[in-house]
């Protein structure tokens, strides 16, 4: 149960000219939950008794890996210290920290009038402090720049002002110093919100729109789809319309969360809330869409929505064949909750049956995996992730790729390859080492600025392939991990791809192809065949290992025919030992897969599939 709020009643019907809606953006682990946490109770919506650390992330694999991964919006009352009779409504939205949730921020900024810029006083601005903070200029929100953790005794709190002040064009002065651990300066920054964010504009009597910034799926209610009244109103059970596919539902519950959820009888212009409508998949209320009423709705939606678009693409088998349903509901399942998910069936000669999934970055790869072998108990063999590729053939037909082993046969004209813009934030001393690793990933360097005499923000375009994999592992150990690397889709470039195969006894096991430029395919070919020869046990014949690029071979290694005998071990004549040992040995078996006549282990495969992609980074796990 919320508690009642400490220091003002709260106003019957919100008069837009109070309402704050802000939101903080912040580098990840530079505290944004933990300063959630502290406004949520100082303004008294949670009592001190019911507080546990990061309140507002409520998935599991939130908390347990300290990342926001979905958005929440809560209202809070709030009496600016010199006008304790006026209580304000500051709508606060968390917004997800991470590369791969871009999309999600920049909706979650657009139902924002200002935003806290929260960076950490240990650390100073990092790679998403400034994407974040370009995205939060590019919706002309009010910023304000916020020091958090003055309390560590490693703070350089004077330093990282000047740097900041410098970043947004402001005194240094101006720069509030916080600590969301102690508390100490968070009263002062929500009166500062009060004082310095806009309060919405939008016309009351118009047609309503609402823009919907987020939408979860919820067990029991179904989808509930959190909006800001841009214009007009919202009213419980009207029926409303969702204007990018037109369909319509009834709303069965309007309210606001405070934290949690307390239904109103309508929103007007200027506030935040959620919607429910019995709607049981997310992607009927997609985040960026616009809801207007049914009857006298609104004629244009708001500007800027898109689908969100997968970009990295992954193979997901079944460890056991037989839990493919089981696969096959929990992506459903996962669905529901997840618009940017997407999947079809795949089958593949080494793996058996599984799904292509596509992904909108590598951490919701590696979400979205976990949850599938936590919640839901399964085990799985991922392929490594692959980017899109579009094939132009010679006959001037086109090929969208998302799986290598679909890389087209014949004449092709030209291979083209998402590009990314990155931009990359480290002290001085690392710049030799980020260029180096940027160059042998084909990055080429746009430029380079100071941010402050020992730190240096390096922006670069680079292939999408080339950084899904391991970049980020990469950049941290040349690093020791203080470079951060933010990115964002820019367009494709035409490039020298080639796919390479790797042959099992000249069968090809689809899913160790990959496509890769040109002059890493030798290097690519030898590890993968190196690799293999170590993890296949030997058969009772000869196994050769070939890496090939069409029909050239660039690559060969040999695995030594052998009979494994278990029981040459097993002299003497307890018979039921030795059929112990021989039942043991076909349950092995059934864990292998038969390629060809070649029986490679699981293990093996995932051996394989989990190692880097550009051979100067250690494997994942
Ligand atoms: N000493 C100190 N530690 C802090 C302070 N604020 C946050 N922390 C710690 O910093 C770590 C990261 O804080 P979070 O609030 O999880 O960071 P976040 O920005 O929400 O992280 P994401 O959700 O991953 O974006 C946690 O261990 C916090 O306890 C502070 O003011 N002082």
């Amino acid at each position: 149960m919320p508690a009642t709020p400490s220091n003002v009643p709260e106003p019957s019907r919100t008069d837009p000219a109070l309402i704050r809606n802000f939101c903080i953006i912040a580098h990840i682990d530079h505290g944004k939950s933990t300063l959630a946490d502290r406004m949520l109770q100082l303004t008294g919506i949670v009592e001190e008794r019911q507080m546990r650390a990061q309140y507002l992330d409520r998935m599991d694999i939130e908390r347990e890996r300290g990342i926001t991964i979905k958005s929440q919006a809560v209202r809070m009352p709030w009496a600016p210290s010199d006008d304790k009779d006026v209580p304000h409504v500051l709508n606060m939205i968390d917004t997800p920290g991470h590369v791969d949730f871009t999309y999600e921020v920049s909706r979650s900024l657009a139902a924002c009038e200002g935003c806290i810029l929260l960076v950490d006083a240990a650390q100073g601005i990092e790679a998403q402090t400034l994407a974040n903070l370009y995205l939060a200029m590019e919706h002309d929100l009010t910023i304000i720049p916020v020091l958090n953790k003055i309390d560590l005794p490693a703070a350089q709190p004077e330093k990282f002002a000047a740097e900041l002040a410098h970043l947004i064009g402001c005194e240094p002065e101006d720069v509030l110093k916080v600590s969301a651990k102690t508390g100490e300066g968070v009263q002062e920054l929500l009166d500062e919100v009060v004082r310095q964010v806009p309060h919405p504009e939008g016309v009351a009597d118009a047609p309503a729109r609402a823009m919907i910034f987020d939408s979860v799926y919820d067990a029991y209610r179904g989808v509930v789809t959190y909006v800001k009244v841009v214009d007009g109103m919202l009213s419980k059970r009207e029926r409303i319309k969702m204007m990018s596919t037109g369909a319509t539902h009834e709303l069965l519950e309007i309210g606001t969360n405070s934290p949690e959820m307390t239904p109103v009888e309508g929103l007007s212009v200027g506030e935040v809330g959620y919607l429910i409508t019995g709607v049981k998949d997310v992607r009927q209320s997609k985040v960026g869409d616009t809801v207007t009423r049914l009857s006298k709705g609104a004629e244009n939606p708001l500007p800027g929505y898109k689908d969100p678009k997968p970009m990295v693409f992954s193979g997901l088998y079944p460890l056991d064949g037989s839990d493919y349903p089981e696969l096959r509901d929990a992506l459903d399942k996962l669905l529901l909750n997840d618009a940017a998910l997407t999947y079809e069936p795949e089958t593949s000669a080494a793996l058996g049956f599984g799904f292509r999934v596509g992904f909108l970055g590598l951490l919701h790869l590696e979400v979205i995996r976990e949850r599938l072998e936590r919640e839901f108990g399964l085990d799985l063999i991922a392929t490594a992730p692959n980017v899109v590729y579009r094939v132009e053939m010679e006959d001037g037909s086109e090929h969208v790729v998302t799986n290598p082993s679909e890389f087209p046969t014949g004449k092709i004209d030209s291979v083209h390859e998402p590009m990314v813009r990155g931009t990359l934030i480290a002290p001085s001393e690392f710049v030799g080492a980020i260029m180096e690793l940027c160059q042998t990933r084909r990055g080429n360097l746009q430029g380079m600025d100071y941010l402050s005499e020992d730190r240096v923000e390096l922006r670069y375009t680079l292939p999408l392939a080339e950084i899904v994999f391991d970049f980020f592992d990469a950049l941290k150990s040349k690093t020791r991990g203080y470079a951060s690397l933010d990115y964002e889709p820019t367009g494709e470039q035409s490039a020298d791809l080639v796919k390479v195969d790797i042959l099992l006894q000249g069968d090809k096991v689809d899913a160790f192809s990959a496509i890769v430029h040109k002059d890493k395919a030798y290097a690519y070919g030898t590890r993968m065949a190196n690799k293999l020869r170590e993890l296949i046990p030997r058969q009772q014949f000869e196994v050769p290992i070939q890496a090939a690029v069409g029909a050239r071979i660039i690559a060969r290694e040999t695995v030594r025919a052998i009979r494994k005998d278990v029981l040459a071990k097993c002299y003497g004549g307890d018979i039921s030992r030795k059929r112990k040992l021989l039942e043991k040995q076909k349950e092995g078996k059934k864990r292998m897969k038969v390629v060809g006549r070649v029986e490679v282990p699981q293990e093996a495969f995932i051996a394989a599939l989990s190692t880097d992609d550009g051979g100067d980074a250690k494997a994942k796990k």
